[in-house]
């Protein structure tokens, strides 16, 4: 009898699968156009693992072609390399007479309905939000996709359109992604397991949908099933084992071939005969792997499958050239997509209200907290007071008068119980005065020369726990101030006599009162627009890829460039409603004064959280798994914090890694956010500027670095 191989070599166009049968024996010349997808020779592994060896199939046009064969040999893999989401380490594969993904071609693109393994749905959305976000990107009009959502709606048993999809049953979730993939009435339809989980009518009902679009000639189905009898219904079956096909033609005559009556029992059959031969290959003198492997390089005989309805692996694929129009348009991103995929996120973020209020309130809580919690004064300080001065009316009761109460608080003992509290850790510090302090300092400031003893017993003695260099510093800087107002109060006009002769004049910039709030809060707000825009970003590619929305969004048309814009859009949203809200708090509640142009502040923080956005985007696209993207993320954060010279100035930083810290994207972004706000200057200074210059350098570097790293493994 004549194989089918032979037909399908001569046949020149594919008839319905009863005309096929009739016209077995009427061979025809073949013309590649009557071929919905051709592989040859295809090999693709992932890393040592080869998964697709040298296989060859063909899905004729006009077909439903069911793909079989065991978990984990390599349909799915193979399926991807078809719509061009996985790349064939060799071979050829040509969907609808191109290769995927070729400069204006539409696969991927509306012309190819996909339905992954994965869910690949947004479980925010409703089932009518689903099939509107694929009917903008297809281009189909709102009352296109409202009479398709109707038809599937009735068509796949599916509950009401407002229904959300994370509130559907397993069965009803895969029947909502089959009608994605049905949604534009594809020519090419590839499916992976649309009947998993669906009750036997459906299935049949499913089955007979496909037959149904396919009699038109136009439309061409690739299906992958594990329920290998239901496959006797389409027009070809591959039966597919170990990465290459087995077999490959009319369900019948597979079936004939192996004498069987059963799909399952002729696959049972092909996989003994194969797993012999190779026996007998392993057994021969020159056996083994290595013969294997060379006969897969030479384009093997063994990997064209018994019945095949291809031409032969060898035959040469046509070479497809696209002008440069045609690239451009494959290259520009297109608005409608950008938009679509921007609607995405804001009707995820309506869906999700507490959380997009706690997006918008986290860096109004965190730069409160700052602004409350660091730089202030110490306050309730406990400070033990030995008062030896016996004299009446004494300087150093009313010297003690002046201090800062709700800062120290005096607590006034015997000298060795003030010594042993400090020791204890009770007290902060001792502050001692002699028992002729009063004269001695009368003495020092009436006279003009005193001995050194008088100096000393004038003088105020403190002894200080410094294991707290803030609260040292402030009890010195305390003791300071009123002693000199307690000099201003005795002297009256004569106060300038013990005045220091170091004198501070009225700054140029800033004031005598600048606290370390002022200093930190710069920083703080570029860090926290940074780090809330990279935390929003890091996954979002993670998570979407994982559930295969973003190859399925791929395989329908959106352009890596398209998904990162997109992204960078609405995350641009967000993080602007956080920086109104964080300026609002700094400038208006915790009054950090503002010297210079607003404009430029605004803009300066937005370009950080754009740099956060696009350095989260980097990470998305680089990393798999969400545990190693957030520790990519959190593992930045403590040493661009420390060497970014937001808590510390950069010039306390040791001379090597200040070379670093110069170069990281809030350094010099911090100084010039300073200079702004502090100074009041503008562009024109170059300490400005080059905050602007280096945040807009790594903008345009890590965005360029998501969109390769996106595009190398897409
Ligand atoms: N991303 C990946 N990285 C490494 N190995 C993979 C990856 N994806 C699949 N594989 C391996 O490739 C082989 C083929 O997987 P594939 O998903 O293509 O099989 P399948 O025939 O579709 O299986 P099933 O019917 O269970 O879906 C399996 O051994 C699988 O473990």
């Amino acid at each position: 009898m004549r194989s089918w191989g032979g037909f399908f070599q001569v046949q020149h166009k594919f008839p319905s699968r009863e005309k096929m049968k009739a016209d077995l024996e009427a061979p025809l010349p073949v013309v590649q156009e009557d071929f919905a997808i051709r592989c040859r020779d295809v090999c693709r592994s992932y890393g040592k693992l080869k998964v697709l060896s040298n296989l060859n199939l063909t899905v004729p046009q006009g077909h439903i072609y069911g793909l079989l064969g065991p978990s984990g040999c390599g349909k799915t893999t193979l399926l991807k390399c078809m719509v061009g989401t996985l790349k064939i380490s060799r071979g050829h594969i040509t969907v609808l007479g191109k290769p995927p993904a070729f400069p204006g071609h539409e696969v991927p693109g509306k012309m190819v309905g996909y339905m992954p393994q994965e869910l690949a749905l947004y479980n925010e959305f409703t089932i009518s939000d689903t099939l509107t976000f694929f009917g903008r990107i297809h281009g189909l009009t709102s009352k296109e996709t409202q009479a398709r959502m109707n038809f599937l709606i009735d068509f796949l048993h599916l509950p009401q359109k407002q229904s959300l999809v994370r509130n559907l049953s397993g069965g009803q979730r895969r029947r909502v992604s089959l009608g994605a993939a049905l949604l534009q009435n594809p020519e090419l339809l590839i499916l992976d397991e649309p009947t998993v989980g669906v009750d036997p009518v459906l299935r049949a009902k499913i089955w007979q949908h496909l037959v149904e679009i396919v009699k038109t000639g136009k439309v061409s189905v690739i299906i992958t099933t594990h329920y290998i009898e239901e496959a006797r219904q389409a027009h070809v079956v591959g039966l597919m084992r170990n990465g290459y096909l087995l077999a490959e033609g009319p369900p019948e005559e597979v079936m004939k071939q192996h004498s069987a009556t059963t799909l399952e029992h002729a696959f049972l059959q092909l996989c003994e005969t194969s797993d012999q031969n190779s026996l007998g290959r392993e057994s021969s003198p020159q056996g083994g792997s290595l013969e294997k492997s060379q006969s897969f390089e030479i384009g093997r005989d063994e990997n064209q499958p018994i019945l095949s309805i291809g031409p032969p692996p060898a035959e040469e694929f046509p070479k497809c050239s696209a002008d440069w129009k045609a690239r451009a348009r494959h290259v520009l991103p297109k608005g409608r997509n950008i938009a679509a995929l921007v609607i995405k996120t804001m009707v995820r973020m309506k869906r999700m209200p507490g959380s997009l209020c706690f997006q918008f309130l986290l860096p109004v809580i965190q730069i409160s907290l700052i602004c409350l919690c660091v730089g202030g004064e110490p306050k309730g300080i406990q400070v033990a007071v030995v008062n030896n001065d016996t004299s009446p009316s004494s300087y150093s009761t009313l010297l003690l008068t002046f201090l800062d109460n709700s800062s120290v608080h005096q607590v006034p003992l015997p000298h060795n119980e003030a010594f042993e509290g400090v020791y204890t850790g009770k007290y902060w510090g001792v502050i001692g005065f002699g028992k002729n302090f009063t004269s001695y300092l009368t003495k020092r400031v009436l006279q003009r020369q005193v001995s050194k003893e008088v100096v000393d017993g004038g003088s105020v003695h403190v002894w200080l726990d410094l294991t707290n260099r803030q609260i040292g510093l402030m009890l010195q800087k305390e003791l300071q101030q009123a002693f000199e107002a307690f000099m201003t109060n005795r002297l009256g006009s004569m106060s300038y006599l013990a005045e220091m002769p170091v004198k501070f004049e009225e700054p140029i910039y800033g004031s005598l009162n600048t606290d370390f709030t002022t200093f930190v809060t710069p920083g703080a707000v570029l860090s926290i627009s940074f780090y809330l825009a990279v935390g929003l970003t890091a996954l979002s590619f993670v998570l979407e890829r994982k559930e295969g929305l973003l190859d399925r969004c791929w395989v329908a048309g959106v352009s890596s460039i398209e998904t990162m814009l997109a992204h960078l859009f609405s995350q641009l949203f967000v993080i602007s409603v956080q920086i109104i809200l964080m300026l609002l708090f700094i400038l208006l509640v915790f009054k950090i004064p503002n010297e210079g142009s607003l404009v430029l502040v605004i803009v300066l923080i937005v370009l950080q959280g754009v740099s956060g956005i696009s350095f989260g985007l980097v990470i998305s696209a680089a990393i798999d798994d969400e545990q190693s993207a957030n520790q990519a993320a959190l593992g930045i954060f403590y040493p661009n914090l420390i060497l970014s010279g937001i808590i510390w100035p950069v010039e306390c930083i040791p001379y090597p890694l200040r070379y670093l810290s110069l170069a990281l994207p809030q350094t010099y972004a911090s100084e010039s956010l300073r200079c702004i706000m502090y100074r009041g200057w503008g562009l024109s200074k170059m300490m400005v500027w080059r905050g602007f210059a280096v945040t807009l350098g790594w903008n345009t570097f890590f965005l360029i670095l998501a969109m390769v790293i996106l595009k190398l493994r897409t």
